[in-house]
């Protein structure tokens, strides 16, 4: 599914008063596409994820899925029913984990959709699996269950759905290492294998670097940049306006610049970062290091 956003603005509303929280946004999410939406903390990123998937309706503008427009103008309401094809994980799991086991929290979802109970029983055993979650915690309360576990139960519930885009606020905070390459091996899965179009809310850049096709940065409720990761790290000290915090491999290059060398910032895998700096130092003639084979 293609999804379009055409003049988005949204503004919270408290106590009769205005509050803009996205401002003017055009954007284009192609089916099949892992992007990701940056940004420093309150700079409308669970907003504009709010308004991808159907949740908020823009103050100004249109959504369109697939071409047709997401909102009728003139009575306020969706015009397309949205079940199934959007899964949305919230920041907190226990937002979405509310039934006594972690199974019936799984077929939560597949029921509502009127599924029949042999469909939901697959659906639910199959999305457990690829979350990584055995038949012992499945008969468990969700509130037992650790961080990193409910952040695998609450995926399950929506890849339970099968939908046809994923969107998922930062998903990885807080978790360790283990957790986070648990949640990333998830995405992953979900994208390639499967075709399906991932919208990845994060501030982590390490991790939108190794997921991400394309990434757009907000700033005060504005797109500011829309581009490969490669093409926004290469901003540098922006970056840091931005409130973002550049991967590690980007801040070596751009300490290195400080110090006087002029090295490409688009490199950021280890090899191409490699590359940059030999290249750099063959081309000052300053290199007595042997490069090894
Ligand atoms: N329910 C709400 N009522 C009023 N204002 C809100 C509400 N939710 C968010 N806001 C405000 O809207 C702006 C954008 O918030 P949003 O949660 O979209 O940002 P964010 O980039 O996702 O932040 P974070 O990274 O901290 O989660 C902020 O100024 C925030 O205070």
């Amino acid at each position: 599914m293609e999804i379009l956003l055409r003049g988005v603005s949204f503004s919270y509303q408290i106590g009769g008063q205005d509050f803009p929280a996205l401002k003017d946004i055009n954007l284009i999410i192609h089916p099949g596409e892992l992007l990701a939406i940056t940004g420093e903390g309150g700079s409308g990123k669970s907003t504009l994820a709010q308004i991808i998937a159907g949740l908020l309706k823009p103050t100004q503008g249109q959504v369109y899925w697939n071409g047709r427009p997401l909102w009728d103008s003139k009575k306020g309401k969706r015009r397309l029913t949205w079940r199934g094809k959007v899964g949305l994980a919230f920041q907190q799991p226990e937002q979405q984990l509310f039934a006594e086991t972690v199974a019936e929290d799984v077929a939560f979802g597949p029921r509502n959709l009127g599924l029949p109970p042999e469909e939901v029983e697959k659906r639910v055993k199959e999305a457990l699996k690829r979350v990584g979650l055995d038949e012992e915690v499945s008969g468990r309360s969700p509130f037992t269950l650790s961080g990193g576990q409910k952040r695998r139960a609450a995926l399950a519930g929506i890849l339970a759905l099968d939908p046809e885009i994923l969107i998922l606020d930062e998903p990885t905070a807080g978790l360790d290492p283990g957790g986070r390459r648990q949640i990333i091996h998830i995405i992953r899965e979900f994208h390639s294998h499967r075709g399906k179009t991932v919208i990845l809310i994060s501030h982590n850049m390490a991790e939108v670097s190794v997921l991400a096709q394309r990434m757009i940065v907000l700033h005060q409720g504005q797109m500011v940049l829309s581009g490969t990761p490669a093409e926004v790290f290469a901003q540098g000290e922006r970056l840091g306006e931005w409130g973002l915090v550049p991967p590690p491999l980007t801040q070596v290059l751009l300490e290195l610049n400080r110090r006087g060398a002029s090295l490409n910032l688009a490199a950021f895998t280890l090899k191409e970062v490699e590359e940059e700096i030999w290249r750099w130092l063959s081309y000052r003639g300053r290199s007595t290091l042997v490069r090894p084979g």
